[in-house]
């Protein structure tokens, strides 16, 4: 199969690494110096240093070629965005002048601006015949780029998508599980990232693992409300893209948005937290958007409130603790 991933940042990278294995992959990067030099060193250094592009793997910052590779075949081929949310629109937008076959997004979040998913992003500008999904789960690049097993979950209401997806990327250490819960899978990827930045921070307060476990739990229900509200399924919120990622982000160090956590709690700003990280939190981008949201439709979502206000509103970590654990009791599960 042929198969285009647009974004060379660390998962697109990752991805592209693993599927030059099986299929002809091109990567596409919008920084052409750093595509070329990707091609010449066979490594991308700004974003999964230490891992060997595949001889067969094809680098290129040319935009057209990285389109009609995909474009020319579109019976065998798949179309793989992989940038952040932030610049989900602009490639759609590009997108929009190609006859695209098929279309997959890795990216997790909510646009700062508009509040949508990235579903909703794609529909308002490539419309809604377009055959189009969401790849999402538990995934850290660096151990897929290693070849370690992963289990992610397609979302789209197009079957042939999802079995084209499947076909694609189900194989060797890769399992890939279908859903038609766009929503459901879209808010778990999103909100997940919110929940790490706190559970990053209570780790780093030391707060202990029973903190933990309740930051996680408690944070699960706050993704089945708001992702419910939406129109999600609660039962997807119980798989690989709702608690399978959640488990992953606020306990792996590997996660951008749990270290978003760490150093807030070592006083660190926002800004050289961000700097450090030199790759996306969609957590820090998110999470104004993820409240706004919940105030709108009336979810209760402390834990998201309380990691906004730490973030944007001067807040501490520590008065972010203090304010979830002087809540009034309630019934669980309610
Ligand atoms: N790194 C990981 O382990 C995983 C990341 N994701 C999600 O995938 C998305 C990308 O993550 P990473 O690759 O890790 O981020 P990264 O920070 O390593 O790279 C971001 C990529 O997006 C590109 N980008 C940003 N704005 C763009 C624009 N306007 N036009 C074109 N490209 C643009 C950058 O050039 C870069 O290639 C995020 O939404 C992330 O939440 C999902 C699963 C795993
Ligand atoms: O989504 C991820 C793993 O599934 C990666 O999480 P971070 O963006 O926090 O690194």
């Amino acid at each position: 199969m042929k198969i285009t991933i647009l974004g060379a940042g660390a998962w697109g990278t990752a991805l592209a690494i693993t599927l030059a294995k099986r299929h002809e992959v091109l990567l596409w990067g919008r920084n052409a110096e750093a595509m070329q030099a990707a091609a010449t060193t066979r490594e991308n250094t700004a974003y999964l240093r230490g891992f060997a592009l595949p001889p067969t793997l094809q680098v290129s910052a040319d935009f057209d070629a990285a389109v009609g590779h995909v474009c020319a075949e579109p019976e065998a081929s798949l179309l793989i965005v992989a940038s952040s949310v932030a610049g989900l629109r602009a490639l759609s937008e590009q997108l929009s002048a190609y006859p695209i076959p098929n279309l997959v997004w890795l990216c997790k979040g909510l646009e700062e601006q508009t509040r949508l998913l990235p579903h909703q992003i794609v529909r308002e500008v490539m419309g809604n015949n377009l055959a189009a999904g969401a790849l999402s789960g538990p995934s850290f690049a660096q151990e897929v780029a290693q070849g370690l097993p992963c289990a992610l979950t397609i979302a789209s209401t197009d079957d042939a998508l999802c079995e084209r997806v499947v076909e694609a990327v189900h194989g060797g250490n890769i399992r890939i599980y279908s859903s038609d819960d766009l929503i459901g899978v879209e808010i778990g990827g999103a909100v997940k990232n919110i929940l790490a930045i706190a559970t990053g921070a209570a780790d780093g307060l030391k707060l202990g693992l029973n903190a933990r476990a309740a930051l996680i739990t408690r944070g699960l229900a706050e993704i089945s409300r708001l992702g419910v509200a939406l129109g999600g399924r609660a039962e997807t919120f119980m798989g690989l893209s709702g608690v399978g990622d959640l488990i992953l982000t606020c306990t792996g160090d590997l996660s951008r948005n749990r270290r978003v956590g760490l150093g807030l709690a070592q006083n660190k700003k926002l800004d050289t937290i961000v700097a450090e990280l030199g790759h996306v939190a969609e957590g820090v981008r998110c999470a104004q958007a993820v409240r706004a949201l919940a105030q709108e439709l009336k979810v209760d979502m402390p834990i998201t409130n309380a990691v906004a206000a730490a973030l944007f509103d001067g807040g501490s970590v520590q008065e972010m603790v203090a304010q979830l654990l002087s809540r009034e009791a309630r019934e669980e599960n309610r």
